[in-house]
Formats: C-alpha cells, sequence, structure tokens
C-alpha cells in the first residue's frame, strides 16, 4: 500500500489530492491527505468526526484552496485554469446542502434542471433526478419544507446525480436516510460506478464500507494513515471487519 501515491498526476484517474494540507483560521486541518480515485471505482473515504473528510472534499472540488500538496479532477488542477472546463462533469453533494423549503420537491428539481442545462434537455435531467431520488410523484409534489431529513437527502442525491456526472463526490448522502432508501441510494452507486462512472463517498457506516467500496482511504486528525480494498484492510491490521481494522488504525491498537 502506498499511502501517498500520487500515480494519479501521471493521468488514467478521475481525482486525486496528494499529500495535501490545508489550515483553517490558523490551525491545521489537513496535514497531508492523500488518496486516488480510479474511473469505475466507489472510493470511501473515512475517519472520525472532524478528521478532515469534509475539508478534502471541498479541496477536491475546488471550494478551498490548498496550501500545499496537488489535486487533479478529471486531470486538470481544482484551482487551476481548466477547471471551469470540467466542471459540469463534476457532481458534488455537500455534507450541510439545503433544499429551497418553500418550493416543492419538483420545482426544486426544474430549478436545478433549467440552471444546469439552460433550458435544453430538461425532462431528462428532471426524470433522472426523480429516479435518483427515489422519491414518490406525490412527495415530489409537497413543499420540500414539510420533508423529512432523509428525504431532503434523497432530493438533493437526485439533483446532484441528474446530469449523470463522471465523477461523483457525496458528503454523507446516506445520513438520516432509512434503510429502503440507504439499499437504494447503495444500488444506484454501483450501478453508476458500472457504467464507469467514478464515485467519491464519505460515510461513518463501515458496514456500508465494507459492503460498497472497491476501496477506502482512512484519514485520522487530517492524514492519511491506510488506504486499500476493504478485504485488503481486514487483512491488513487484524479485523475480523472493516470497523474492526478501523479501530484498529484509528487507536494504533495494531495486531
Ligand atoms: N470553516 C472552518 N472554521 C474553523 N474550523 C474548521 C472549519 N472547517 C473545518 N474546520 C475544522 O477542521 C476539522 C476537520 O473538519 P471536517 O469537517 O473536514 O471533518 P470531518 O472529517 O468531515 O468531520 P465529520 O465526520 O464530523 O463530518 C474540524 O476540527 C473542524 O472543526
Amino acid at each position: 500500500m502506498d499511502k501517498n501515491s500520487c500515480a494519479c498526476l501521471e493521468g488514467g484517474y478521475a481525482a486525486c489530492l496528494c499529500g495535501v494540507a490545508k489550515s483553517v483560521k490558523g490551525r491545521p486541518v489537513l496535514r497531508g491527505v492523500s488518496l486516488s480515485v480510479k474511473f469505475g471505482e466507489i472510493h470511501v473515504l473515512a475517519g472520525l468526526n472532524g478528521a478532515g473528510k469534509t475539508t478534502s472534499l471541498r479541496v477536491l472540488v475546488g471550494l478551498l484552496s490548498r496550501d500545499s500538496g496537488e489535486a487533479r479532477v478529471l486531470g486538470v488542477d481544482p484551482w487551476g485554469g481548466g477547471f471551469e472546463r470540467v466542471k459540469g462533469e463534476v457532481g458534488y453533494l455537500p455534507e450541510d446542502a439545503s433544499v429551497y423549503e418553500r418550493l416543492t420537491g419538483m420545482e426544486n428539481i426544474l430549478f436545478y434542471a433549467r440552471l444546469y442545462s439552460g433550458w435544453r434537455d430538461v425532462e431528462e435531467l428532471v426524470e433522472n433526478a426523480v429516479f435518483y431520488s427515489g422519491l414518490s410523484r406525490e412527495d415530489l409534489a409537497r413543499r420540500a419544507g414539510g420533508y423529512s431529513k432523509g428525504m431532503k437527502r434523497r432530493l438533493l442525491l437526485g439533483i446532484t446525480l441528474m446530469s449523470k456526472p463522471r465523477l461523483v463526490v457525496l458528503d454523507e448522502p446516506t445520513s438520516g436516510v432509512d434503510p429502503i432508501a440507504s439499499n437504494r441510494i447503495k444500488k444506484i452507486l454501483r450501478g453508476l460506478s458500472r457504467e464507469g462512472r467514478a464515485i467519491l463517498v464519505t460515510t461513518h457506516d463501515l458496514a456500508l464500507a465494507e459492503e460498497i467500496a472497491d476501496r477506502v482511504t482512512i484519514i485520522h486528525g487530517g492524514s492519511t494513515v491506510a488506504s486499500g480494498p476493504p478485504y485488503r484492510l481486514v487483512e491488513e491490521y487484524c479485523g475480523e471487519t472493516l470497523e474492526d481494522a478501523f479501530v484498529n488504525i484509528v487507536t494504533g491498537g495494531g495486531c
């Protein structure tokens, strides 16, 4: 395992961070985060609360600058001139995304579909968003302000995926969703990866990660401390499950 692999800089990968450091308000938050996401892969980024997962994703999608290290998204630096060109092929669901509460679910979808498409192909985008959200037509006809937390999350996931982006970056997509919706999201992510799309997802649900991830990167205290296919992390860190391995990794418990 190469925790700080920067192979991605040579091309062929969907996205990567290589030794990225970032301080926020004078406090080091990322100290050396590395991860490489391939096309057709579900890549889970895991870590304790405050480990730096959201900050890493924000650096990756160009919302935050980095102090040092390298980043590539679909072959370009997210803080370089070429990013505008590929931005439309990246779907990002932030952890704290919110819906327009006064609009219905469908009006939320239409708003974003028109924004993305400039009014062209709106129907296809709407159809995709409805499908990926898994919300019923009745639910979509209701004001989004009356949705449960999980329903809002599903609406936002549908909107994020409606343009079928080549790189999908999801910050805790299953947070607050019920087991049926979570199961559906799992199947959607598998389907997207089978189509060759790259999926980078954060979650605290390590059972889910073990089930769907082709690769898991674990960050601790702002640094990548382990990365590999779930079975390999389980073997290497002497767990029966990925959760055991995770605990051994972040507590330094070892075997
Ligand atoms: N804008 C900010 N101002 C101050 N501190 C910040 C800011 N953004 C992030 N941090 C700090 O950086 C650290 C990493 O935060 P981050 O949200 O990236 O962690 P996380 O791994 O996503 O956590 P969680 O699992 O709880 O969502 C935390 O200690 C957080 O308080």
